[in-house]
């Protein structure tokens, strides 16, 4: 075992590619391995410990992984030269029903599904469904008025529960009502898929030592699978029986199911296992992410009245202009909200590393070092958007950084908050 497992301990070393220094075992991650530190913050000490250097190779417990520090080098991995790059390097098992999704699958059914799904972000389609975005705010804005007299709100709760009846309305027309529903199932089945658990550890843990064991073990729990699967298909058979068509994300899956429904089980794409699966990671990922960028940038506004002075003069300004309704259009012309998001997901972007695994050897340009074919490659987003060598006073809350003029020098590759590339998060758009 200790030969195997110290077998890539000078992978670095040898290659002549700057690192630091791993121990056997558990390489770089003792730390992460005992839960001791943080993830991004870990990595954005590996960032700075390894001063003027473009890149470095860590050990995740006994596997290679090199970590991109130059802003070119990244736009080349994650753009220019994607067809090094495409897979995340994750390895789920087909049998895990709930893993099989976008985020998580592997060329070339990767393309394929996301071939498929990419037409329900377009413009025509994201400004057909404000509407519905539009009403599903009346809940929260009945809790606020009911509760403007209170000096404390759940604020974190409450966004997560907006963005629950937003994200399950727009994406497969779901009247959740999670603010006015006391039982908040749902947003609980939601919680659970975050929830960090020994079921997370052990999978991680199995991780360091073999991708194929951990694929035996299932991302998500079971009855997640059984809440999601029955949410959708019950929700079909609904459609089904009344006659309902609409033009959202099920509605667009369903569609391509059916369609290949009559083709020959080999030229499949979307099994049902897969069809679930993609809803459920949509809902997830909506969710997620909408509430935390959402109740951070209110505790950022809480923070500085200033800025927060500044956006509601804006909203109030355009919404005038646009005869008192905000709309798909009068939301694109609120240019400093923009910019106030844009820096919530600087200081906060949501997800801290960008991973790519190397699937063809790939000779780094204008040196003579080479990511071999299973390397994983990392992009620490959160050290990148915090380095004081790309971005004056980091720390600072400013979304003025985003300003037309000020935008223009932002160093490309140095600000991902969604990814970039062919495979750059599907929702940005929504954002
Ligand atoms: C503030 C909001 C959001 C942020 C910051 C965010 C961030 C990200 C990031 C960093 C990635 C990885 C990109 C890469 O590897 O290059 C990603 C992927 C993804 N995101 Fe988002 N996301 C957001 C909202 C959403 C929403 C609203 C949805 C869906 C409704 C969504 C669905 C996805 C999916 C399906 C992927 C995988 C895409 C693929 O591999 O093809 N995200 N997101």
């Amino acid at each position: 075992f200790y030969k195997w497992s110290t077998r890539n301990l000078n992978y670095w070393k040898i290659r002549k590619i700057p690192h630091i220094k791993p121990a056997p075992v558990v390489g770089n991650y003792w730390e992460l391995l005992l839960g001791k530190v943080n993830v991004a913050e870990k990595y954005r000490e590996f960032y700075h410990q390894m001063k003027d250097v473009k890149y470095f190779g860590i050990l995740i417990g006994t596997y290679p992984a090199l970590l991109i520090k130059d802003p070119g080098l990244i736009m080349r991995i994650l753009v220019k030269d994607f067809r090094y790059f495409y897979d995340r390097g994750f390895h789920v098992s087909d049998s895990d029903v709930l893993g099989t999704n976008l985020f998580f699958l592997r060329n070339p059914k990767w393309k394929l599904l996301r071939n498929k799904t990419v037409s329900v972000f377009s413009s025509a389609k994201l400004k057909s469904s404000f509407d519905i975005l539009d009403k599903c705010s009346d809940d929260l804005i009945d809790y606020l008025n009911e509760n403007a007299h209170k000096k404390e709100w759940p604020t974190r709760q409450l966004m997560g529960d907006a963005m629950t009846d937003i994200v399950c309305k727009a994406i497969c027309g779901l009247e959740i009502h999670s603010i006015k529903n006391p039982s908040r199932e749902h947003v609980a089945m939601q919680n659970m898929a975050f929830a960090s658990s020994f079921r997370g550890f052990a999978r991680n843990t199995i991780n360091f030592f073999s991708p194929y064991l951990a694929k035996k073990v299932h991302i998500f729990p079971r009855i997640l699978h059984t809440y999601f699967d029955d949410l959708t298909w019950k929700t079909i058979e609904m459609r089904k029986e009344k006659n309902i068509r609409r033009s959202d994300l099920l509605q667009l899956l369903l569609e391509v199911y059916e369609q290949e429904q009559m083709l020959p089980a080999e030229n499949r794409v979307l099994s049902r296992e897969l069809f679930v699966s993609n809803i459920f990671i949509m809902i997830l990922a909506g969710y997620e992410t909408s509430t935390t960028t959402s109740s951070l940038t209110l505790h950022e506004l809480a923070h500085h009245p200033d800025i927060q002075d500044k956006v509601r003069k804006e909203i109030k300004q355009v919404t005038r202009e646009s005869g008192g309704k905000i709309t798909y259009d009068s939301l694109k012309k609120m240019k400093f909200l923009d910019q106030v998001l844009s820096e919530t997901l600087r200081i906060y972007p949501l997800a801290n590393m960008i991973f790519r695994e190397c699937m063809e050897e790939y000779n780094i340009p204008g040196t003579d070092h080479v990511i071999e074919k299973g390397v994983f490659v990392q992009l620490p987003t959160l050290a990148l958007h915090t380095d004081p060598a790309l971005w004056k006073d980091p720390e600072t809350y400013n979304p003025d950084r985003f300003s037309e003029e000020n935008s223009a020098s932002i160093i490309p590759g140095s600000y991902s908050p969604f990814g970039d590339g062919p495979r750059i998060c599907i929702g940005k758009r929504i954002h």
